[in-house]
Parts: C-alpha cells; sequence; structure tokens
C-alpha cells in the first residue's frame, strides 16, 4: 500500500510486538465511553486453555442481513471471523438480495432491534461496535440510547445508505439523525463517494482534492476519524481512500484490482477496521490492515463464480486455505525499520565460527533494525529451528525478522515476512499465503520491476547491487545511478544493497532520495570478526548528519 500524508508525516506506530498474550491480559482495561480509546485488549469470550484465560476481542455488528452472504452481517461475520475476532449481531433488516441486486427489504421494528442491542450489550463484554444498514430513524435512536446506556470501546460507522448493485438501503431522511446522532458518537466513519455527497448535502466530490476537503467537512459533523472511500473516482488509476484524523490527512493508494467479485468490500473494511481496533490496533493501523485485507481476498477471490449477477461476493476466508489464523499480531509496516538492515549469510557465520542466532544477537545489539535470515545452504528443519530462535531474540528488541525466498519456512516460523528475487515466488503469490500483515519485500534492478512490486502489494523493494559484491554470484551492479532511476519510479520505500559498508553507506544515503530508508548489508557486517562492532560503526556512519547540513 502507498501512503502519502498531504499535510505532514508523524511517524507511523511501530507496537506490534507488544501484544503478545501477557500484554493482551494486562493491557485489558475498564470500559470507556463509546470515543476515543484504542489502546485495548478484550475479555469477552473465556476459553481455558490448561490454567490461562484467553481473551477473545468482540465486534457486535448491528446492520442487515444479505440472503446472498455478500455483504450486510454475513459479510461483518467472516470479516471479523477471518481476522481472529468473535462476532455477535444485531440484525435490522432482512434483505432478499443476490448478485443481481436487491429484491426486497424487510425492516426489523425497532423494539426488536433494541430487544437483541440489550440481549448482546448487557451480557457480553462487546469492545467494537460495527454498523452497517441502519433502514429508519427510529432504529438509529434506539442504536444511539442502548451505546449510551451500554457505552463500548469504539464505534464503527459504514453510513451504508445504496447497495453496490444500486438499490437504497436507507432513504435521505436518515441524514439528519446521522449528523446529529450517530455521526458524533462514532469513533471512524467510512463513506464512500455518495454517501460523502448525501452526508455534505449533495456536495460533488470528483477529485483527490475534493475528497481532502470533504473528510474535513465530515469530521466537522463530530466523528474522530474520517475514511473517504475513493473507488468510485473517474479515471484513476489507482484507488484513492482519504484518511483523516482532525490532524492530518493521508492519501492511501491501491492498485485497482480488476474483478467484479466486489459486493460486500464497504460492509468487509468496516468491519476489518473494527476487528482491528477491537485487538487494540490504533486507528490508522487498523485502516492500513483492513485496507490491505480487503484487496488480498479481492485478488484471492478475483475469479470466482458465484452467482448469475453482475456484481460477485468475494471469498473472505482466503486465509483458511493457507495456513491457520494468527490473530494476535497486529502492526502497520513502519519503512523505517530498513535503516540498517542486516542479511545473514551461513558461510560467512560458520567461517567465523558463530552460530546464526549468535551473529543475529549480536547484529542486534549493534544496532540493527530489521534481520532477514538468508541462509541459502541448510537444510530446511535446520533454518527453521534457527529462525525460531532468531524470532524470539528479535522480537525481544522489537526488530522484525523476515526470511530470504522461503515463505514455506515463513509460515511455518510465523516470521514477519519475506524477501523474495526475481526468479522466487512471485510476491502477489506471497501475500496471498502470508496474508496482509506480513512484510513483503522484491529485488527490483528496473523501474517496471519496481512497478510491479507495488501493483503485486509489496512493502518496499531492495534495490542493487549498488556497488559490485561477492556475496551474489552474478549479480548485476546498477551503481547510484541505476539506483536513482529505480528510486524514482518506485511507489514503494527502497532498501539499497549491494557491496554497501562503513566506506560508501554515506553516499547511498547523501543521495538524498526520499524513499532509500536505509541500506542492507551482508558482508561488511557478518563477514568480520566482531559483528557487534561492525553494526555499530555502520550505525553511526548512517546518523552522520550531511555535509553541509546542521
Ligand atoms: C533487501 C534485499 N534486497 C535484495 C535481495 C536479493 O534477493 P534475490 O534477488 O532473491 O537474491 P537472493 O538474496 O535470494 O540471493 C535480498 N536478499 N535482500
Ligand atoms: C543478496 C544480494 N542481493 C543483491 C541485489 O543486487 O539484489 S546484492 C546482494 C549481496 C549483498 O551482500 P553484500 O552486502 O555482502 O555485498
Ligand atoms: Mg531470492
Amino acid at each position: 500500500m502507498g501512503t502519502s500524508c498531504c499535510h505532514s508525516s508523524p511517524a507511523l506506530p511501530h507496537s506490534f510486538f507488544a501484544l503478545n498474550l501477557k500484554n493482551c491480559l494486562s493491557l485489558s482495561s475498564p470500559k470507556a465511553s463509546t470515543r476515543g480509546v484504542h489502546q485495548i485488549r478484550a475479555l469477552n469470550v473465556k476459553v481455558m486453555q490448561e490454567d490461562m484465560v484467553m481473551n477473545i476481542p468482540h465486534v457486535l455488528s448491528v446492520a442487515g442481513s444479505d440472503s446472498g452472504a455478500g455483504a450486510g452481517i454475513q459479510a461483518d461475520l467472516k470479516a471479523c471471523a477471518s481476522r481472529g475476532v468473535y462476532c455477535s449481531t444485531v440484525i435490522t433488516a432482512v434483505t432478499a438480495q443476490n448478485t443481481a441486486g436487491v429484491q426486497g427489504v424487510h425492516t426489523v421494528p425497532e423494539e426488536f432491534v433494541a430487544k437483541q442491542l440489550k440481549s448482546v450489550l448487557s451480557d457480553m463484554d462487546v469492545d467494537v461496535v460495527k454498523t452497517g444498514m441502519l433502514p429508519s430513524i427510529n432504529i438509529v435512536k434506539v442504536l444511539c440510547q442502548s451505546l449510551k446506556q451500554f457505552p463500548v470501546r469504539a464505534l464503527v460507522v459504514d453510513p451504508v445508505m445504496v447497495s453496490t448493485s444500486g438499490d437504497v438501503l436507507a432513504g435521505p431522511s436518515i441524514l439528519d439523525i446521522f449528523r446529529e446522532q450517530l455521526l458524533p458518537m462514532a469513533d471512524i466513519v467510512t463513506p464512500n463517494l455518495k454517501e460523502a455527497s448525501a452526508l455534505l448535502g449533495g456536495l460533488q466530490l470528483k477529485t483527490v482534492d475534493d475528497m481532502c476537503s470533504a473528510v474535513k467537512s465530515i469530521h466537522d459533523i463530530g466523528p474522530r476519524n474520517v475514511l473517504l472511500k475513493g473507488g468510485d473516482l473517474p479515471a484513476s488509476l489507482d484507488a484513492v481512500d482519504v484518511f483523516f484524523d482532525g490532524e492530518n490527512i493521508f492519501e492511501l493508494c491501491f492498485p485497482r484490482i480488476k474483478t467484479q467479485n466486489t459486493h460486500g468490500t464497504g460492509c468487509t473494511l468496516a468491519s476489518c477496521i473494527a476487528a482491528e481496533l477491537a485487538k487494540g490496533s490504533p486507528m490508522l493501523s487498523a485502516v492500513k490492515v483492513a485496507k490491505r485485507y480487503v484487496q488480498t481476498a479481492l485478488d484471492y477471490s478475483k475469479d470466482i463464480v458465484i452467482g448469475n449477477g453482475i456484481q460477485g461476493p468475494f471469498d473472505h476466508l482466503f486465509k483458511l486455505k493457507s495456513i491457520a489464523l494468527n490473530s494476535f499480531r497486529q502492526w502497520a509496516f513502519d519503512p523505517s525499520v530498513l535503516f540498517l538492515y542486516a542479511v545473514t549469510d551461513s558461510g560467512m557465520n560458520k567461517r567465523w565460527g558463530r552460530s546464526i542466532t549468535d551473529a543475529v544477537e549480536a547484529a542486534i545489539q549493534g544496532g540493527a533494525t530489521i534481520v532477514q535470515l538468508r541462509e541459502k545452504d541448510i537444510e530446511t528443519g535446520e533454518f527453521l529451528e534457527a529462525a525460531k530462535a532468531c524470532l524470539k531474540i528479535c522480537h525481544l528488541h522489537g526488530v522484525p525478522v523476515l526470511i530470504n525466498d522461503r515463505v514455506d519456512v515463513a509460515l511455518a516460523c510465523d516470521a514477519d515476512g519475506v524477501h523474495v528475487g526475481q526468479s522466487d515466488m512471485p510476491a502477489r503469490m506471497a501475500r496471498t499465503l502470508l496474508g496482509p500483515e506480513k512484510i513483503i519485500g522484491v529485488s527490483c534492478k528496473t523501474p517496471e520491476q519496481a512497478r510491479q512490486a507495488w501493483i503485486d502489494g509489496a512493502d518496499y523493494i531492495g534495490c542493487g547491487g549498488v556497488y559490485p559484491t561477492n556475496t551474489k554470484a552474478n549479480n548485476r551492479t546498477i551503481g547510484l545511478e541505476g539506483l536513482k532511476t529505480v528510486c524514482l519510479a518506485s511507489k514503494l520505500p527502497v532498501v539499497a544493497i549491494g557491496g554497501i559498508g562503513v566506506s560508501n553507506a554515506r553516499s547511498v544515503m547523501e543521495l538524498d532520495l526520499p524513499n532509500v530508508k536505509g541500506v542492507a548489508v551482508v558482508s561488511a557486517l557478518f563477514n568480520r570478526e566482531c559483528v557487534l562492532a561492525e553494526t555499530r560503526k555502520l550505525r553511526t556512519v548512517l546518523r552522520e548528519k550531511p555535509a553541509g547540513r546542521k
């Protein structure tokens, strides 16, 4: 995902290693009001595991049923399940719906909506309420009353008005109560362009600039955060969503996925945001993970055929087909981790008589900010054990661990991601296998490869060889000029690689290319006697201010 901040760029949160099970218990806090508490853990469904109580984050979806199961309550259940979060439901309407459109709507009387709300909220410890189709003013009133009576930690409002097939699910009469009561209680509202326009009295929204103004106007209505979905923007190659947290505007850009199976994307996105918030994620991280989850699901499902209509559902549970659920890790990729990127080499470490874990520990002590295990000649079992040990050490220091080439090993040890080259498993396939939250890096030597990496859902590119190297046989050197050319074409952050060490790292950084976030180094760290000292030296050099700058 490409993220740019129109106004200023605060550092992204980097709290993902904090959420182990121990923290999950200790972070659970008493309920606050419906506003603004995102650092949360839930204590809802209590599962006895040995003598431990495990907490499952809980989202309550207040929405309509979709008989075709692509959107509405059914999408919310699947999205939450896929993200490892418990989802209870309050049904506001029953729709007769399929891939051709909405054939009928039966609104549930508000008294019965109130009854359902009371049943769930008085009994279960709900972390986050997510709303979808709210078909009558009285249902909105009942919901707002219930939220006052039973406060939850966050409220996610998807202001559903029109289905993706164009059918009206809540008429314009709902707008006043949205503006007056519901939106001021919301932690985030997620309108599409039509809904945003309706909320703003019919204002035309045709460009990203229009969207940047609109998020501010919607924010003035009262929600703490606004995510305006730009999927319907005309003539836009990438899908651009605009996020506003009351201070900064972020443009979140995604390559468009060519598929007709987009029914339910709005419901799914809002549910996934709710699920991530329920796990304790900060808002911007929740939004990014949710966007990537939807992208990955759409990509995975782009060719499936369900129904005969023009807009099909997609498969929320793609992850079940590849790996076990890993629900408690949540984070957003922070490109600053690329700063001092240590890439191991078993041959070198063996030559110097040290194990992979000793080498990695020393690199971390010296200041490495990310580690890649590039173990070309060890057996899979040995690689897996070493990777598990390195993950333990690195996570104690908040340092992510990527696996070179071997997506299978990354899956098996639950590493933080992989680095793949042009002749390894394609990044798009790796993304499908690893899921939306893992880090994927791709080696690129040309602008075209960099563009493809972005389309394939990579998080960063490794670009080189900047200088000649003995570590990788027959590697083409592209030089500083080649690095510059690729960086200018890349929408992704870049780490430079190839022959880089203490003597030349500054020349790379002094190119002053905004997306070069650091250097990746093998021999300058691991083909030396003291890994710790060499890493420290490199860190000092990287931190030096460029000549002429204070
Ligand atoms: C950060 C980083 N950049 C580039 C590479 C090279 O990957 P690849 O082209 O797949 O070559 P091998 O490392 O597999 O030999 C890398 N590993 N890391
Ligand atoms: C693994 C690798 N990939 C490269 C690329 O150009 O993509 S260069 C390289 C080797 C980097 O090792 P050293 O720091 O010892 O030169
Ligand atoms: Mg490779």
